[in-house]
């Protein structure tokens, strides 16, 4: 579980957001959602405490992790996972070396192990057999599916997605949809998404985290997004080109 307990960030005197406090169980996928500028790549980067706040604190199991000393700080990023945003792999690296990469990096496992170990993810993301092409072969929603292959790798408690739909038509955005809702129940993965894609909240998520005001400006379970009645939330879901009632 994580808790976020009474963040507060600004950079110099441009104020980020103040006391956002929220906590993501153990499991679950939560939304975060707000207009370009509020803080939620901030917000996620203080999760696995690649950035620090002015004031409160990020709990992971009972543990404070902005006070985690170098080797605890290691292996606390180390439960994470990221999908950057428009994927970032390596366009020297073919689809199989991508996938290898955090293992020969991070890992002991020897060159048999690896190869079962790619093969499988590239199984898990229905994309077998194509370990062999290059990022640039792969069409957009291909080559999201080899980083999250990636991302999940070295199986992380938490994982962290960057607009994971962004510039996708809908059918593959529906696609990439599903497999985050899979890895999350296959893998027991503990999700947090950064999005503009409101569709995307709708499917996947089962918390949502709306940053506005500088401040968390509401918080609650898809269902209650639905049925709110919170005006800002509205236009701001509205203005997503999403009828939320339909
Ligand atoms: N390293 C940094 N140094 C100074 N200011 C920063 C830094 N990182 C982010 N900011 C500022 O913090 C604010 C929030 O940025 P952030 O990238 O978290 O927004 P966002 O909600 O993720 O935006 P978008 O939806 O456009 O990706 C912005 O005003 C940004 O300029």
């Amino acid at each position: 579980m994580i808790e976020i307990r009474n963040l507060t960030k600004s950079f110099g005197s441009n104020l980020v957001w103040e006391d956002v406090a929220f906590d993501i169980e153990d499991g679950e996928t939560v939304a975060i959602i707000g207009r370009s500028g509020c803080g939620k790549s901030v917000l996620v980067k203080h999760l696995n405490a690649l950035m620090y706040p002015d004031s409160g604190e990020v709990v992971i199991d009972g543990k404070n992790v902005f006070d985690l000393e170098y080797v605890e700080l290691r292996k606390m990023r180390q439960r994470f996972g990221v999908l950057f945003q428009g994927s970032a792999l390596f366009d020297s690296l073919n689809t199989f070396e991508n996938i290898a990469f955090p293992l020969r990096y991070f890992s002991e496992l020897d060159e048999a192990q690896i190869k079962q170990k790619v093969e499988e993810a590239l199984e898990m993301v229905n994309l077998a057999g194509t370990g062999d092409r290059s990022p640039a072969e792969l069409s957009g929603g291909m080559r999201r599916r080899v980083a999250l292959a990636r991302a999940t790798i070295l199986q992380p408690d938490f994982l962290i997605y960057d607009e994971p739909t962004s510039g996708l038509d809908p059918q593959t955005s529906d696609e990439i949809n599903q497999l985050i809702i899979s890895m999350a129940e296959n893998l027991n993965i503990t999700s947090i998404v950064v999005t503009h894609d409101i569709h995307s909240v709708l499917k996947i998520a089962d918390r949502v985290a709306y940053l506005e005001e500088q401040k968390l400006y509401w918080h609650g379970t898809v269902e209650e997004l639905r049925k709110s009645d919170n005006k800002k939330l509205i236009d701001f879901i509205t203005a997503s080109e999403y009828q939320i009632r339909s």
